[in-house]
């Protein structure tokens, strides 16, 4: 039998679809493309892929909330892998219907009707929207691939999207403007989760995730949880609560640990946060690979 991992992640020429190319560069694994996030938790759930790729967080959009709450409560796949890739939108069209002359770079902004993204896609270019496509309507799809998609089977209309040059030249699309993102340095964190292990030799740097609920009724039981940190010197890289979905006003936290599960400091912290009558909930422990350009 094959040994060769099954990947799934969001259609070909997203963002998700350069960060899984750059991540498992020079390996030999299957890409399994599937339509909108859920179908790539759910591909991984039902075995017929090893790993998920999940985009978790945005330097302009911060957390993608949809995807942490899935990966909370409607699937047990533990986190293997985080590894960081830009995310560079391009203004994509047809420059035949958009610009008078044919040529891209004169695109005019009286001819784009509507512009079409994923929601954090979309949410990172809105600057870019406000200044210089302040009448163009907002549509938000599954991807940004799709997006590029719907531009190009409905030609006619004045349809333009954000997405990758990937997917334009797939879409034999014209890039009508380059990186239109509202921030240069805009890197998204994506996750690899899954039943399989995932080893990698060149990693430096670990993390673990938990997710920690507070006894009820307890003050300063978040404090208590923080110091059991704090005074070990523990660095946590992020913290953030999330309510959790069985009564107005309860949350967990989701908390990044700078350490691995297995350094003689962590098992101990965690005994002490459970100690105090808190519930944890490990999510992963795992490499966290810096971005190195190609
Ligand atoms: O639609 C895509 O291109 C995706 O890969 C999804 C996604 C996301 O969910 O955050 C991934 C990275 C980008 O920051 C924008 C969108």
């Amino acid at each position: 039998m094959s040994s060769r991992k099954k990947v799934a992640l969001l259609p070909r020429g997203t963002v998700s679809d350069e960060a899984v190319r750059y991540m498992f560069r020079g390996q030999d694994v299957e890409f399994v493309y599937c339509k909108m996030i859920a179908d790539v938790f759910q591909s991984t759930a039902n075995g017929h892929t090893d790993w998920s790729v999940i985009p978790i967080e945005n330097t302009i959009d911060g957390s993608v909330n949809l995807h942490i709450d899935w990966l909370v409560h409607e699937v047990d796949l533990p986190i293997r892998a985080e590894w960081v890739f830009p995310s560079i939108q391009n203004l994509i069209g047809d420059a035949s219907e958009l610009s008078s002359d044919g040529n891209p770079a004169h695109w005019e902004a009286d001819k784009i009707k509507k512009v079409m993204s994923h929601p954090v896609a979309m949410a990172q270019c809105l600057q870019f929207v406000r200044s210089r496509l302040p009448h163009a309507e907002l549509e938000t799809l599954n991807s940004t691939a799709e997006a590029v998609r719907t531009v190009k089977s409905n030609p006619g209309k004045g349809w333009a999207a954000f997405g990758t040059k990937l997917a334009a030249a797939d879409m034999e699309l014209d890039v009508l403007e380059e990186g239109v993102t509202d921030h240069d340095n805009n890197f998204t964190r994506f996750l690899l989760v899954g039943n399989a292990p995932y080893e990698n030799a060149t990693a430096t740097t670990y993390k673990t995730s938990i997710l920690v609920t507070l006894p009820e009724d307890y003050p300063g039981a978040l404090h208590q949880v923080l110091s059991a940190f704090a005074w070990r010197r523990i660095n946590l890289s992020k913290i953030e609560s999330r309510p959790t979905k069985k009564k107005l006003g309860s949350y967990y936290f989701y908390i990044d640990v700078e350490l691995a599960l297995d350094t003689v400091l962590m098992p101990a912290a965690i005994a002490e946060i459970e100690a105090i009558g808190c519930q944890v909930r490990l999510l992963g422990s795992y490499p966290s690979l810096p971005y190195e350009q190609t």
